[in-house]
């Protein structure tokens, strides 16, 4: 961990070669975010120090072939992690500079903020594609984040999100479609400044016009285009809204039109360096807000989450205990490691 001369600390995964979560990394978060607690940091970043991997989950080696009370210790202590970070009272980022598969979504999505490197990674549960069920907290954590509809669908494919299709939804391109639009097309006399509105009811008046004297029509369709210069941002957004209502009554999935993103990361940026600058900036929104309000209000909208594990804790214990000592699972598991043998020594 470090922590900058704004009070913001950056806490580093490192454990080569994946950050693969296993008992001891787990519990080096577990006291680490302690630590953040109790210094009365600003907020906290989590990133990785591998150049690939954020984290590529938990660790199989420990679910594979069990020591049953290492298991059960194995288990709670992830808990305590969620627990920890889900809940976190100061505002938490996660600086997403690598693949963030399962577990290593799971920790992306308990943060406030997400940030992650362009490129050709790829964040998601993708339990079910591996034959193992996520508990209802590491399901929850993903509806906290994208929508209902979305995170179901999400769970039960097992998707994988890359990153431009986890990023959040925008439709303001402002100065780039603006760009595009450019200066007034025709050469020739400009008009007057008016107001949007009165150009689009002269343009209209005057296009219904059988005689329109050239020059005219020159200034006309300059005014036009000027109104579309700078009205572009409010035209396109009615557009997308008044589209979207018409695809949701059509029964039309928007995302696979391409133009609807789920939000499962807020930004990306190049590198590392930028996507914790990133999250930084996210942090400093809170510095005029009183951080016991902040904290506070975090953890009621957050609280019915995390009572749902605090709960049924020894129950959800259970629960993963009998599921890993199915035969099938650990059959599953065996073939999944070898896969990822076989796929590391090519
Ligand atoms: C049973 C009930 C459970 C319920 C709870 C459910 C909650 C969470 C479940 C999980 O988190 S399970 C873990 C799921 N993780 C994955 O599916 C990711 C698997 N890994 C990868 O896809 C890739 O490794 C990567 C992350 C994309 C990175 O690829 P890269 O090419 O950089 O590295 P590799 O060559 O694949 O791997 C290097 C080395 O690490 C080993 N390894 C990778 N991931 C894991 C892992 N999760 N656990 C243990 N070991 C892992 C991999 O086998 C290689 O080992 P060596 O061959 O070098 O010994």
């Amino acid at each position: 961990m470090a922590v900058d001369n704004d009070g913001i600390a950056v806490v580093t995964l490192q454990r080569p070669p994946v950050n693969s979560l296993n008992l001891d990394l787990l519990q080096a978060m577990n006291n680490t975010f302690d630590d953040v607690a109790k210094n009365k940091s600003k907020g906290m970043i989590l990133t990785s120090a591998s150049p690939t991997v954020f984290s590529a989950g938990l660790d199989i080696m420990e679910m594979y072939k069990p020591d049953p009370k290492r298991l059960e210790t194995f288990w709670v202590t992830l808990q305590d992690m969620w627990l920890k970070l889900f809940g976190a009272s100061f505002p938490t980022a996660a600086a997403i500079n690598g693949h963030a598969p399962a577990g290593g979504c799971l920790i992306a999505t308990s943060c406030e903020y997400r940030v992650m490197l362009s490129g050709k990674f790829t964040i998601g549960l993708n339990e079910t594609a591996l034959g193992i069920v996520p508990p209802t907290w590491i399901q929850d954590s993903l509806r906290h984040t994208i929508p209902t509809r979305q995170a179901e669908i999400a769970l039960t494919t097992g998707k994988m999100f890359t990153v431009d299709e986890a990023l959040k939804w925008r439709t303001n391109r402002g100065a780039e479609g603006a760009a595009r639009l450019g200066p007034p097309v025709l050469e020739g006399p400009q008009m007057p400044p008016r107001s949007p509105d009165q150009i689009l009811n002269k343009t209209l008046k005057m296009c219904l016009s059988p005689k329109m004297a050239l020059d005219t029509g020159i200034i006309k369709l300059n005014a036009l285009n000027e109104y579309l210069v700078t009205e572009r941002t409010t035209i396109v957004d009615n557009a997308i809204t008044f589209g979207i209502k018409k695809c949701n009554d059509m029964d039309i999935n928007i995302q696979k039109r391409g133009r609807r993103k789920v939000g499962l990361i807020d930004e990306t940026a190049a590198d590392k360096a930028e996507a914790i600058e990133k999250c930084k900036k996210f942090i400093k929104r809170f510095d005029k807000i009183p951080s016991l309000a902040r904290g506070m209000t975090k953890q009621i909208f957050r609280q019915e989450v995390l009572q749902k594990l605090l709960t049924n804790r020894q129950a959800d214990t259970k629960q993963f205990l009998d599921l890993v000592n199915q035969p099938k699972i650990q059959q599953s598991l065996e073939l999944y490691l070898a896969m990822l043998k076989q796929k590391s020594q090519k």
